[in-house]
């Protein structure tokens, strides 16, 4: 996709080709919590980047930083070759900034809210009443504009909020949890959203702690746990490097898998086995070679595809899910 981008502001020195934002050792203690230790990652111009980490991994604070809501205590985050913690105005002109908590005017309409984000995004008369038009429009709320917020659903809600954030025409969008407590519809609607809006353009950082949202939004994914960046590239890259290649067998009768040749690691997965192994067809003959010596009764065997899950644990040691 292709992406326009500020000529005069872009230090080409300091990025690489396509490069948005460059984020670099980030650091941030609260009092005695170290909640950031090591973010490092990189955001290339019209990609949807994920952020995925379990709760307290760093994500809002990471994005806090990058909003110059708050400051690091170390390392730098370069928007378009420029530090956003020493140009306020980068981030109120480029950047649109999504909080996990809904940041709206109960009582007003949703069109009286985005004047209000519109007017201290400095956007004023026809192109203030044009613009809220259009993301009215791109949210798919044009027809509850005059309603108050506080009879909205709470996907709408979050739409609205994702309206205001885009009133200025950012050439970034940060959305920090956007799906936490609404229905799978809406969930839906908000992807559909987020999509049209990365293909017009708009660079998209999502953080989550949902595995399923990376998988079908991102094409890109940093993964970030107890304040450090572990890894970061494609899905698919992703998969290959640090995805755990296993089989999964389940039989009655057995108390205990023997050790086989070339398996890493096997553990109890609900009511079978889990077999880690990077020689999968050596592991698999010999699993059903064993089998039918010993008269286990099988009830599935199969290859477990490598996913997020498996990479999360290997560069973790934790499941996501825990
Ligand atoms: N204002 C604060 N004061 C003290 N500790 C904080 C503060 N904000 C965050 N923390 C701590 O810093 C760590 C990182 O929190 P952060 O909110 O950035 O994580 P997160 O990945 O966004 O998780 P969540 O989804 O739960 O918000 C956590 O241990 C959190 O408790």
């Amino acid at each position: 996709m292709e992406t326009v981008l500020n000529s005069e502001s872009f230090n080409a020195q300091s990025q690489s080709a396509n490069t948005l934002l460059e984020v670099s050792h980030l650091k941030k203690t609260y009092g005695k919590k170290q909640a950031l230790e090591d973010v490092t990652f990189s955001v290339k111009a019209g990609s949807c980047f994920g952020l995925l980490g379990p709760n307290g991994a760093g994500k809002s604070t990471t994005m806090k930083i990058l909003t110059g809501i708050i400051k690091a205590d170390g390392g730098s985050a370069n928007l378009l070759g420029t530090d956003v913690s020493k140009d306020k105005n980068m981030v109120s002109k480029y950047i649109g900034y999504v909080p996990q908590e809904i940041t709206l005017y109960e009582q007003l309409s949703a069109y009286d809210n985005l004047v209000f984000f519109g007017e201290a995004y400095g956007i004023r008369g026809s192109e203030l009443k044009r613009r809220i038009n259009e993301v009215l429009e791109d949210t798919g709320l044009s027809e509850r504009a005059k309603d108050a917020v506080k009879t909205f659903s709470g996907g709408m809600k979050r739409r609205i909020n994702i309206a205001c954030a885009l009133l200025h025409r950012p050439k970034l969008l940060i959305l920090d949890e956007p799906t936490v407590g609404i229905d799978p519809q809406s969930r839906n609607r908000i992807f559909e959203m987020i999509r049209a809006l990365n293909q017009s353009g708009i660079t998209i950082i999502y953080s989550t702690h949902y595995m399923e949202e990376v998988e079908t939004l991102c094409d890109e994914i940093a993964i970030i746990d107890h304040g450090n960046v572990m890894a970061q590239g494609p899905l698919g890259e992703l998969l290959e490097r640090f995805g755990q290649r296993a089989i999964y067998i389940e039989t009655s009768g057995l108390t205990e898998i023997p050790q086989l040749p070339h398996v890493m690691k096997t553990r109890k997965e609900g009511s079978g086995w889990v077999l880690e192994t990077d020689q999968v067809s050596n592991v698999m003959t010999n699993l059903i070679k064993l089998a039918a010596d010993n008269h286990w009764d099988v009830k599935q065997i199969e290859v477990v595809r490598p996913s997020l899950e498996t990479v999360f644990l290997s560069l973790t040691g934790t499941a996501l899910r825990d």
